[in-house]
């Protein structure tokens, strides 16, 4: 029994002991699970902090972000509303008071808007607050009168500062202080109303706009703005600004008749130029009306909805005074001429030249601008007034107007001016600017002692007026319009030719001043209906004096343009050109007769810096292709061209070019600029000789005919120096040529397989009898004798002495030497009319040549080494 009851506690035990160690290992694993999910809570509780942290780390970086960008788009959107303020508002209508003055309106710009105080949006800097007025908008303010009238005063500062005196008409209805408000306007003549009289003041005005629709704008245009846009001059009709301070008394007396009188012109007042400005008053809705409500120097206005405007102070009466003042002279003066810039057009070369050519040039008192015509008729245009009177002015605002208006496909231009100076090489390419005038073919400058060169011009003239006449025939055509007509593809500009001083080219009993009159009289003639043009201008009376004896010239040039006290210009009862004030003109198209006279206030158009950034515009714009203009300039020595030097790979003697080639003496007097060359073929004759004691040019001469001989084929050279002033120039001509001798005197005369040419220094220096065997029978063996001798007679004792044959010499450069000297190798008696030019010489050549030719002996070492 008791082992049963042993056993039995000892199973209980054993089960206990079971129990016991089943309920730690519980316990144990619970402990376990306990320490990990405190564990993981401790975990989740820091991952939560982190996170809480790196959320607000976040949004405070998302904000900055934010408020970043909020201050970059603000401050940006600030900065292009400040941009536009600036533009909307510029000068006196948006500047503060205190830098505060009138700005003169661009022709044809329309009103902007006006500035009344700044707005600040949030924290940006304060910005203007502007508002809308002339051809836009009616003004109706509410609040106190003392601050209403201010705001008043400003904006009628503004517009007045900004429009041109005249330009806006002011009435004042001032019931309760009548007038005493607005007072400071006085002195422009502002039309006060009495408090009996504001009935008829608004029928005026109704009146006026009925008017207005009816002649003015006559169905064409919606508004005087619109048509103002679509015209230069000035505003057909000024604005008309009405003021009305009203007070309770006003309001209460206004008639049924009045308010609709008011309310008609709130409809239709702005399209032709009638703005009210109200205060104390409301006036009827319409999307014209602008609202303005005005407390504390603050506003709010219908525009900028519930933004506070801070209103700017009103303007310090003395500066309203001293405006109205100096306003009030400018418009008892009369507008101030037009300026260079007015004479442009809206579209630069927008225009056809088929039918003529029409520009202003200036405009007449009351700021019309003045156009001249210049086409079938009239075609030419004669200009003339003293020295100083402005000529060269009018032509540079006349051309300023043409070139505008016309591209280069419509117009060319050929500028030449005798005058000692340079007015026409603004239009050419410079040192200082690349550009050039892209209608200019041709400017002389400089060419007072060169007539020449006028010539050439006429000749060209003349040549192209050959050339349109053939291609008219050809289509059947009698004027350029129907010319253009019938060749759409065909380049035909109008041409005018401006000469400016023409007198010099005509005085002289010259063959120049023959054949230069020849040309002109046909160029006038028959120019009309080719759309050739000339415009001379002159100073000098005996110049008009030298074309009225040619009625067949005079006739043509029925536009006549005189400046003040010139002469002759006008028909002899026609007075009008001694009583015009300085920088006017008296235009008149109709041969200068009295009555026809228009009286022109001619811009200043002399300012270079204006010039030239109209010509860069115009430059910029250049169809491809566009040639620069060539130049003439009397004053400048041409450099020998490149192509005329050996330095290049001479043509091999397989190729020669040719049995004659040719030397290049200096550059031709003409429009291409070509150089003049004296062909040396196997035949008597062929020998050079230049006369004169002009080494430098003389040495020149021959450097040039020797190089360019040589850059032509094969050739040998002798040079013989016997002048000690030129053997640094002979030296270096030795140096360059690719095949030379250096001899102490004129050579033997030897067979030769290529051409062999002595260039002789001051042969007349020497009396070998050789030189004279060279000069004769020379030529026909390929050997050509180009020589300097300073003077007629010493050539002649080269040749043998007195009754020596000249024969020798076929072709002769003359540098000092008299035209009677050169008598014995002219084939007229007498010689050739020849007074020596410095770095000018007469070319003659005996077979080519009926009369000698002037040129200009290139340079041929820039250097003078
Ligand atoms: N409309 C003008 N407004 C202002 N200045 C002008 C005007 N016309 C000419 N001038 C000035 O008067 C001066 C003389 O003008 P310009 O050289 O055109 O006269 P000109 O008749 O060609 O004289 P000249 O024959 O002696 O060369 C220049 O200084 C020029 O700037």
């Amino acid at each position: 029994m008791p082992s049963h009851r042993n056993e039995l506690v000892a199973a209980v035990r054993r089960e206990l002991a079971e129990a016991r160690g089943a309920a730690r290992a519980v316990l144990a694993e619970a402990e376990s699970a306990r320490g990990e999910a405190q564990n993981r809570r401790r975990l989740v509780r820091e991952a939560y902090a982190t996170c809480l942290n790196q959320l607000a780390e976040a949004r405070d970086a998302a904000r900055r972000d934010i408020q970043r960008r909020f201050q970059f788009e603000s401050s940006r959107l600030a900065g292009n509303v400040r941009h536009l303020a600036a533009l909307s508002a510029s000068g006196a209508a948006g500047l503060p008071w205190r830098m505060w003055s009138p700005t003169e309106p661009e022709p044809g710009a329309r009103p902007g808007l006006l500035r009344i105080g700044t707005l600040t949006v949030d924290d940006t800097a304060a910005l203007p607050a502007l508002i809308p007025f002339l051809d836009a908008a009616h003004l109706n303010l509410a609040g106190p009168a003392d601050e209403t009238d201010a705001v008043i005063t400003g904006l009628l500062l503004r517009a007045l500062g900004t429009t041109r005196p005249g330009d806006v008409q002011l009435t004042i209805y001032d019931p309760e202080y009548l007038g005493g408000t607005l007072a400071s306007f006085a002195p422009l003549g502002v039309s006060f109303v009495g408090p009996g009289s504001l009935g008829t003041t608004l029928d005026e005005l109704v009146e006026h706009i009925c008017r207005v629709n009816e002649t003015v704008l006559a169905g064409e245009h919606q508004s005087l703005a619109d048509l103002t846009a679509a015209t230069t001059g000035p505003r057909a009709e000024p604005w008309r600004v009405i003021v009305l301070l009203a007070d309770s008394a006003t309001v209460g007396e206004l008639t049924n008749g009045q308010r609709a009188q008011l309310d008609r012109i709130v409809r239709t007042g702005v399209a032709c130029g009638v703005h009210l400005v109200v205060r104390g008053l409301e006036l009827t809705e319409h999307p014209s009306v602008r609202r303005l409500t005005v407390r504390d120097q603050t506003a709010t206005c219908d525009l900028t909805g519930d933004l506070e405007i801070r209103l700017d102070p009103p303007p310090p009466a003395e500066r309203v005074t001293s405006f109205c003042r100096a306003a009030a002279e400018r418009l008892r003066a009369g507008p101030p001429p037009a300026r260079l810039a007015d004479l442009e057009p809206r579209e630069f070369w927008a225009e056809s030249s088929a039918h003529g050519l029409v520009a202003p040039i200036g405009d007449s008192t009351d700021g019309t601008l003045i156009e001249v015509p210049l086409g079938d008729d009239p075609p030419h245009a004669l200009i003339g007034g003293p020295s100083g009177s402005g000529k060269t002015n009018l032509i540079y605002a006349w051309l300023a107007g043409l070139a505008t208006r016309y591209g280069p496909e419509e117009l060319a231009l050929y500028l030449l001016d005798f005058k000692e100076g340079v007015s026409f090489a603004r239009f050419v390419p410079g040192p200082r600017d690349p550009g050039w005038l892209p209608q200019v073919r041709l400017a002389g400058i400089n060419v007072n002692g060169d007539r020449e060169f006028g010539l050439a011009m006429l000749r060209h003239l003349s040549e192209e007026l050959r050339t349109r006449a053939q291609a008219a025939k050809r289509v059947d055509a009698s004027k350029l319009a129907e010319l253009r007509a019938e060749d759409p593809n065909g380049h035909w500009p109008r041409i005018v030719a401006v000469i400016d001083e023409f007198q010099v080219l005509l005085s002289g009993r010259d063959a120049v001043a023959d054949e230069a009159v020849t040309l002109l009289e046909d160029l006038a003639r028959r120019g009309r209906s080719q759309g050739i043009h000339l415009i001379l201008a002159s100073q000098d009376v005996s110049g008009i004096e030298a074309l009225w004896g040619r009625s067949g010239l005079i006739g043509q040039f029925t536009l006549r343009i005189a400046l003040p006290k010139a002469r002759r210009i006008l028909a002899d009862d026609n007075l009008a050109a001694a009583v015009i004030p300085r920088f006017h003109a008296v235009v008149n198209t109709q041969s200068g007769t009295s009555g026809a006279n228009q009286i022109v206030r001619l811009p200043d158009a002399g300012d270079r810096l204006v010039w030239r950034s109209l010509q860069r515009r115009l430059w910029r714009d250049r169809p491809d292709g566009c040639e620069e203009p060539r130049l003439f300039d009397g004053d400048a020595v041409p450099l020998l061209p490149e192509s005329c030097r050996p330095s290049g790979p001479v043509p091999s003697a397989e190729s020669p070019v040719g049995s004659s080639p040719g030397a290049v003496l200096g550059e031709r007097i003409d429009v291409a600029a070509r150089p003049a060359r004296l062909r040396l073929g196997r035949m008597p004759g062929r020998n050079l000789a230049v006369l004169g004691t002009r080494t430098d040019e003389a040495c020149d001469v021959l450097a040039a005919a020797a190089l360019s001989l040589a850059a032509q084929g094969p050739a040998h050279f002798s040079i013989v120096c016997l002048d000690q002033d030129a053997s640094r120039p002979a030296a270096r001509l030795m140096a360059e040529l690719p095949s030379a001798d250096w001899c102490d005197g004129p050579p033997e005369l030897t067979e030769s397989a290529v051409p062999h040419y002595v260039i002789g220094y001051a042969l007349d220096a020497t009396a070998d009898v050789s030189l004279r065997q060279l000069l004769a029978d020379g030529p026909e063996r390929r050997t050509h004798v180009l020589g300097w001798w300073r003077s007629v007679n010493r050539l002649r004792d080269s040749l043998g002495g007195v009754g020596a044959r000249l024969d020798p010499i076929g072709a002769w450069v003359a540098l000092d030497v008299q035209g009677a000297d050169l008598a014995p190798l002219y084939p007229q008696p007498g010689g050739p009319a020849w007074y020596p030019r410095t770095r000018r010489a007469l070319f003659f050549d005996r077979s080519v040549h009926r009369t000698p030719e002037v040129i200009v002996p290139y340079e041929v070492n820039s250097d003078h080494t």
